[in-house]
């Protein structure tokens, strides 16, 4: 995929001001960034939600999305899941992510966390190119490893584009974007992340504190 300088505007006022191409890699790319700076947008434009007054975006992929937030009234968990196209897969996916039974519920009636994996199965099973806005979001600890190692196991065949603000994150990132006021302020690995640059995004002391290898950030 090329995404290449793209601008949105919505009700005259600008969101996304990109000087730069976004530069996917393999595996797993991820965008940080505070609450307003712009990720959301950036994916609703991708996908072709929003559309930029000016900027260029070629997919070869079949993109699939995951959105933030869901609302479909009076479904069937199986016809959410089953309104895409490869209905192939949606069996592995359903599995790995223990949602089998909630196959014939009402999506409605699901916890939040239960809803967040139906969705996210779903764009599993579509995508070569998963796109999804805070996966991570109302999941507890155990979901979110279950999601966390799914990606790292599916690495080679698909490529990833999600949002958190759950900063250790960063240690599955194969690329890392960092959104502030509606542009890319970096784009790079992960050794980029530095306390520096996360304290003036965030605007608050943010230190980076590694235990077996693994980073945590914290703020103090
Ligand atoms: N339809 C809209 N009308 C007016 N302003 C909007 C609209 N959509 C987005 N914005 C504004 O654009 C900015 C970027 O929003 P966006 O949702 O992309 O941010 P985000 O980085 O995903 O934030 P968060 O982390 O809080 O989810 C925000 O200031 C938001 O209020």
């Amino acid at each position: 995929m090329l995404v290449k300088g793209l601008k949105v505007k919505i009700n005259g006022k600008i969101i996304l001001d990109l000087d730069v191409a976004l530069a996917l890699s393999q595996g797993i790319n991820l965008i940080l960034g505070p609450n307003g700076s712009g990720k959301t947008t950036l994916l609703r434009t991708i996908i072709g939600m929003i559309k930029p007054y000016q900027g260029e975006i070629e997919k070869k992929e079949e993109l699939s999305y995951s959105p933030s937030e869901f609302y479909s009234p009076n479904i069937k968990v199986k016809d959410v899941i089953l309104s895409g196209k490869k209905k192939g897969e949606y069996e592995k996916f359903t599995k790995i992510l223990d949602i089998e039974t909630l196959l014939d519920r009402d999506f409605m009636t699901l916890s939040s966390g239960e809803k967040r994996k139906v969705i996210i199965a779903k764009a599993l099973a579509e995508g070569d190119l998963v796109i999804m806005d805070e996966p991570f979001s109302n999941l507890d600890i155990s979901n979110r490893k279950k999601i966390i190692d799914t990606l790292v196991s599916l690495k080679r065949e698909k490529q990833f584009l999600i949002t958190s603000h759950e900063l250790d994150i960063v240690n599955f990132a194969d690329n890392v974007i960092v959104m502030k006021k509606g542009k890319i302020v970096y784009q790079g690995d992960k050794e980029g992340i530095t306390e520096e640059l996360l304290s003036s995004v965030y605007e608050t002391p943010i230190r980076k504190v590694s235990i077996n290898d693994y980073t945590f950030f914290i703020t103090y």
